[in-house]
C-alpha cells in the first residue's frame, strides 16, 4: 500500500532516513528511544489511503501504554482541550478597546518615540554606551598624566587588586537625596503613579529601609504595597542620574589604573599602583586597601551626595562578592583565604555570577545549592552538565579562581532597538508602520554611533498558541522567540534598506500580525571592527581620534567611509580556503572581492578555483619566522600589514612564534615563580599563547558573538530584491535561555515540528545529548587530523580545540612538565594546594581535548612516581583523584578508560 500511494519503507531502520516510524506496538525503551520521532499508528496509513491524503500524523501517534512511564505531555487535539480558540486577534481587541491602553501601545502611532522616551530599560542600555565614550574621553584625559604608563597593565601582572565601586540603591538614593523628608521611609522608584495593590510596574530601585519590609528591585508595586503599604514611590529622574553617573566615573578614574564602566552606578578598577605595603606582609596591606577604598567613598559622598559600596579583591569575582557583604554604606577588603571562605562558602551559586535560573536549576539537578556543594564537585561533572565552558568557570568560581581581566576599551559589536512591550497589532498596516519605526530608530542609533553594518537579526517574540492575557499590562506575556539574520553586500544605516529587510524575514515566517508580541533588530557586523580588528589596543584610539574628526570633517570623511565599505579586493590561497569553515568562507565572500591565488608547485586540484586565478608572491618573511606564509596571504590586507609591520620589532618576535616556541620566551619567566618561598603553579594561566597571538587566531574565526550566531538559519539576502525564503529550515526554534550558553544548536538531527510538541525537560536532554556527541565527534575529528596531517591543522587555527597546545605555566614539552610537577611535589611536601591541584586537573583536561592522551599519561604516570614513597596521604588520595577526573573525562570524550 506504502509502494502503491508513492511512499517508500525500510526494513531496517535507519533512524535519520525516514519520516515516520509505524508500529502498532512498541516496548517502553523503544518508544523511549523513539521519543523525538513521529511514531504512528499503521491505520495513519490506511486511513490516509482511504481518504485519498495525508492525514495529520499527530492523530495516529503512538501512546505508551504502561501506566508506570511518565507521559509524554503532547497538546491534545485542540477542538476537545480548548472549547474556545484563543486568538491574537481577540485578546488585541479586549486590550485596545481600553483608550489608555491605545494611547501607550502600539495602537498609538507616536509610540515608538514614546516608549524610548519613558523606558528605564533603554535608558540604562543606552546611558551605558554613553558611559563607555566618557570614560574614552577620561582615559584620554589623564593619559598626558605621568603616572599613566606605570598604572597600565595591572590585570596582567600576578598580585592584583580589584576593586568594585558600586552605589546604594542607585535611583532611590538620587531621589532621595533632593526629598530629605523621606530619608528615613520605605521609598521605591517606579513609573506608577497610581499606587494600588494591583500595579504591575516595577519597581527600579529601593532603599534600604523598604528592604528591610521584603521588597527588592524588580518587584511590582503591587506586590511592595502588600508588604509594606507606606511604601513611598517616587517617579524616574534620568537626568540627575545622568550627571552623578559622570561625576561617580570622574572621581574613579583618579584612583584606577585601569577601568570598566560596568553600568549607570557601578565600576570596577584595578588598583595596584596605588597599594605601596610590601605583598608578604598583608596586614598592612589590608589596612591601605581599607583606607584607599574608604578615601574613594568620601569622596563620592562629597561630590554626590550618595553612598556608595566598595569591595576589594584579588580578582573581579571576589570583589563583587565582597561588595555584597559590605552593602550598604560599608566597605569589605578581601585578601587572606580565610576571607575566601567566609565570602564564598557558605552562598548560593546563584549569586555567584553568570548563574542564573535555567544553570541554578541544573546545579540542582547535582544537589548543587551552595558554592560549598559546587567545589566537592568534580570538573568533568560539572562540563558535562553545563558544558566545557562554563563547567570550567563555575569549578574555578567555587574555588574563588577568576582570571578574567577588565574590559576596557572594547570597539562596539552591534547596535540594535528592541521592544518587548505594549506591541498590539490590530492590523497589518500597524505592524508595517511599527518595523519601519523601529529600522528608523536603529538607523538613527547606528548614526550616532558612527558605524554602519553589514548583518541584520530581526528577533521575534510570538504569542504562545495557548497564552492568554499577559499577566504584566500589554506585556509580552508567555511567548515563543525566533530570530533570522541575513547578510548584506554593504554595510549600512540606511533606515529605508533595514526596514525593507527587516519587514520581509518578518513576514516570511508567515505569523499572524495579532500575535506578535515584541521585536527587536540588530544590526552586526560592523565596520568598526575591521578598522579595529587587527590591534585593539592602539587602534581603539585611533578610532576615537577618527570618530572626532569626522565630527570636525563630516562630508570628506564620510565619502572616506563610504569607499571602505565597497568591496576590496582579496586574494586567497584556495587550500586555505577549503579548510575554512562553511560560515567563514560565507563572511568572506560576502566581505570580499575574493581572488583565489595560483599555487605554486601541486598536484592536489583544489576544490573551488576560479577561473582566472591572480598570480601574487608571497610576503618575505625573515628566516626565522615561524608564521606560514599562506596563512599570512589569506588575511585582509590592512591585517597583513600590520603584522608585517610588527614584525620588524622585537615584539613581533613574540607576536609570529608557534606555541612550541613560546616556552623559550616564557621559561625566563617561569623558574622566577617557582624558586619563591611557595611555587604555585595556579597563578600561571593555563592555556598556551599570548593575547597577541590568540588574536591572530581570532581573524580567521567569524566575528558573531555566540548571540548573534543563533541556532536559525541565516537566509542571506542579496541586493537585488530577493526576499528571504520563507521557512524551509526545519530547525527555526531558539531554545531561549541556552542559546547563550551553547551556542549553535542549528544542526539538531530532529524535525522542527516533533521537536515543537515535546516537553521542555524532554528537549533538555535531547539537546544536551546531541551537544555530547557532537563534542565527542569534533574531538575525534580533530585527534585524526592530528595524527593525519598534523601540519595542517596547525597552520590555521580554526576549531577552540585545536588552537594552541596546552601548556603548565607556559611549558609545553614533557621534559619541563616533569620539572614543575618535580619542584611543585617537593615544595608542599605535607599536602598539596587545592587551587595547584585544579590547574594541573585543568591542564590535563585540555590535554584530553586536544587530543594528546600519550601526554595525559606520562604527567598523571609522573605524578604517582613522584608521591609514590610519601607517607602523607593526601598526596595520594590527591594524585588519586586527579587520575579518577581526567579517566572519566578521557571516557566520556572518547568511550573508554585510560589507561596508565
Ligand atoms: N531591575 C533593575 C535593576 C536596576 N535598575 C537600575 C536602578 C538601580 O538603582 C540602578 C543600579 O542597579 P543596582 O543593581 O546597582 O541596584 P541599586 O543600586 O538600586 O541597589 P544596590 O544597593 O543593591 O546596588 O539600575 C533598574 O532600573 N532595574
Ligand atoms: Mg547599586
Ligand atoms: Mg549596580
Amino acid at each position: 500500500m506504502i509502494l502503491q500511494h508513492g511512499g517508500d519503507y525500510q526494513h531496517y531502520l535507519k533512524k535519520l532516513s525516514v519520516t515516520h516510524i509505524i508500529a502498532s506496538n512498541l516496548t517502553n525503551s523503544k518508544l523511549q528511544e523513539f521519543r523525538s520521532y513521529k511514531v504512528v499508528r499503521p491505520e495513519w496509513i490506511t486511513e490516509s489511503v482511504q481518504a485519498q491524503q495525508m492525514l495529520p500524523w499527530q492523530n495516529y501517534r503512538l501512546v505508551p501504554r504502561a501506566t508506570t512511564q511518565r507521559e509524554l505531555l503532547f497538546s491534545r487535539d485542540k477542538e476537545t482541550s480548548i472549547p474556545e480558540k484563543i486568538t491574537g486577534e481577540s485578546l488585541n481587541a479586549d486590550v485596545l478597546a481600553n483608550d489608555w491602553a491605545r494611547q501607550v501601545s502600539t495602537a498609538n502611532p507616536t509610540f515608538i518615540k514614546r516608549y524610548y522616551e519613558t523606558s528605564r530599560l533603554h535608558y540604562l542600555s543606552t546611558w551605558k554606551e554613553e558611559l563607555k565614550d566618557i570614560v574614552d574621553k577620561l582615559e584620554q584625559k589623564y593619559k598626558s598624566d605621568a603616572n599613566s604608563l606605570s598604572r597600565k597593565n595591572s590585570s596582567a601582572a600576578h598580585n592584583r587588586i580589584v576593586m568594585h565601586v558600586d552605589f546604594d540603591c542607585f535611583f532611590a538614593s538620587v531621589g532621595i537625596k533632593d526629598r530629605p523628608h523621606l530619608s528615613s521611609l520605605p521609598v521605591a522608584v517606579s513609573h506608577s503613579k497610581t499606587v494600588s495593590e494591583t500595579s504591575s510596574s516595577d519597581i527600579a530601585s529601593c532603599n534600604y529601609v523598604a528592604r528591610s519590609f521584603g521588597i527588592h528591585n524588580g518587584m511590582t508595586i503591587g506586590m511592595a504595597k502588600g508588604l509594606c503599604p507606606t511604601l513611598q514611590v517616587i517617579p524616574y529622574e534620568f537626568d540627575k542620574y545622568k550627571s552623578i553617573s559622570k561625576k561617580f566615573y570622574e572621581i574613579l578614574f583618579q584612583y584606577a589604573d585601569e577601568m570598566q564602566a560596568v553600568s549607570v552606578d557601578e565600576a570596577l578598577l584595578e588598583v595596584r599602583s596605588h597599594i605601596t605595603q610590601p605583598k608578604d606582609d598583608a596586614c598592612a596591606q589590608k589596612e591601605e586597601q581599607e583606607a584607599l577604598a574608604t578615601a574613594i567613598r568620601d569622596a563620592i559622598r562629597q561630590e554626590t551626595g550618595c553612598e556608595a559600596s566598595i569591595g576589594v579583591g584579588p580578582n573581579i569575582l571576589l570583589a563583587r562578592m565582597s561588595t555584597k557583604r559590605a552593602k550598604p554604606a560599608g566597605q569589605y577588603v578581601c585578601n587572606s583565604k580565610q576571607d575566601i571562605e567566609d565570602l564564598l562558602a557558605s552562598q548560593n551559586v546563584t549569586d555567584l555570577p553568570g548563574v542564573g535560573y535555567a544553570i541554578g536549576d541544573k546545579l540542582k539537578e547535582l544537589n548543587v545549592t551552595l558554592v560549598s556543594d559546587l567545589r566537592k564537585k568534580p570538573l568533568y561533572e560539572l562540563q558535562a552538565k553545563l558544558g566545557a565552558k562554563m563547567g570550567q568557570t563555575l569549578y574555578n568560581f567555587s574555588r574563588g579562581i577568576d582570571d578574567r581581566p577588565l574590559i576596557t576599551n572594547q570597539p562596539r559589536q552591534s547596535v540594535s532597538a528592541e521592544v518587548n512591550w505594549g506591541v498590539r497589532f490590530e492590523n497589518e498596516e500597524n505592524e508595517r508602520g511599527f518595523v519601519e519605526g523601529l529600522a528608523k530608530e536603529v538607523a538613527e542609533r547606528l548614526q550616532k554611533h558612527n558605524v554602519k553594518g553589514k548583518n541584520i537579526t530581526v528577533k521575534i517574540l510570538k504569542r504562545k498558541d495557548d497564552a492568554t492575557q499577559a499577566a504584566k499590562h500589554l506585556g509580552h506575556g508567555r511567548v515563543d522567540a525566533f530570530t533570522k539574520s541575513c547578510a548584506l553586500g554593504n554595510f549600512t544605516d540606511d533606515a529605508a534598506l533595514i526596514n525593507k529587510h527587516v519587514y520581509s524575514m518578518l513576514r516570511s515566517f508567515q505569523f499572524s500580525s495579532a500575535d506578535i508580541r515584541g521585536l527587536g533588530i540588530h544590526v552586526s557586523k560592523l565596520d568598526n571592527q575591521e578598522r579595529l580588528s587587527s590591534d585593539q589596543e592602539t587602534l581603539n584610539f585611533k578610532s576615537r581620534n577618527e570618530i572626532d574628526a569626522q565630527q570636525r570633517q563630516p562630508s570628506i570623511e564620510k565619502g572616506d567611509l563610504s569607499r571602505q565599505a565597497s568591496k576590496e579586493i582579496m586574494e586567497v590561497d584556495p587550500f586555505v580556503y577549503n579548510e575554512l569553515p562553511h560560515s567563514v568562507q560565507k563572511e568572506l565572500e560576502a566581505t570580499y572581492n575574493l581572488k583565489f591565488k595560483k599555487l605554486l608547485a601541486t598536484n592536489d586540484e583544489p576544490k573551488k578555483i576560479p577561473e582566472q586565478p591572480a598570480i601574487s608572491t608571497l610576503p618575505e618573511l625573515p628566516p626565522w619566522s615561524q608564521l606560514d606564509p599562506l596563512s599570512l596571504l589569506a588575511l585582509p590586507n590592512e591585517m597583513r600589514d600590520q603584522i608585517l609591520k610588527t614584525y620588524g620589532t622585537k615584539e613581533g618576535d613574540t607576536l609570529l612564534k608557534t606555541p612550541q616556541d613560546t616556552p623559550t620566551i616564557q621559561k625566563s619567566r617561569a623558574p622566577a615563580s617557582l624558586h619563591t618561598k611557595t611555587p604555585r603553579l595556579s597563578s600561571a594561566k593555563v592555556g598556551g599563547g599570548s593575547n597577541r597571538s590568540r588574536t591572530i587566531t581570532q581573524m580567521f574565526q567569524p566575528s558573531a558573538s555566540p548571540s548573534s550566531r543563533s541556532n536559525v538559519s541565516s537566509s542571506s539576502v542579496t541586493n537585488n530584491n530577493e526576499t528571504p525564503t520563507t521557512r524551509t529550515s526545519r530547525f527555526q526554534y531558539v531554545f531561549q535561555g541556552q542559546e547563550e550558553e551553547n551556542g549553535d544548536d542549528g544542526d539538531l538531527p530532529y524535525d522542527a515540528e516533533v521537536w515543537k510538541e515535546l516537553p521542555q525537560d524532554m528537549k533538555d536532554e535531547l539537546l544536551e545529548e546531541h551537544r555530547r556527541l557532537k563534542r565527542v565527534k569534533i574531538e575525534q575529528k580533530v585527534q585524526k587530523e592530528h595524527s593525519v596531517s598534523r601540519e595542517s591543522a596547525q597552520r590555521i587555527d580554526l576549531h577552540p580545540y585545536r588552537t594552541k597546545e596546552p601548556s603548565l605555566q607556559g611549558v609545553t614539552d614533557i621534559k619541563e612538565v616533569r620539572s614543575l610537577l618535580r619542584e611543585w611535589v617537593a615544595s608542599y611536601k605535607e599536602s598539596p594546594e587545592a587551587e595547584d591541584v585544579a590547574t594541573i586537573t585543568n591542564y590535563l583536561i585540555e590535554l584530553v581535548y586536544h587530543a594528546d592522551l600519550e601526554k595525559v599519561r606520562l604527567v598523571i604516570a609522573y605524578l604517582m612516581y613522584l608521591v609514590r614513597d610519601f607517607d602523607s596521604s593526601s598526596w595520594k588520595l590527591c594524585t588519586g583523584q586527579i587520575h579518577e577526573t581526567v579517566s572519566e573525562m578521557v571516557k566520556s570524550v572518547y568511550g573508554c578508560p585510560l589507561c596508565i
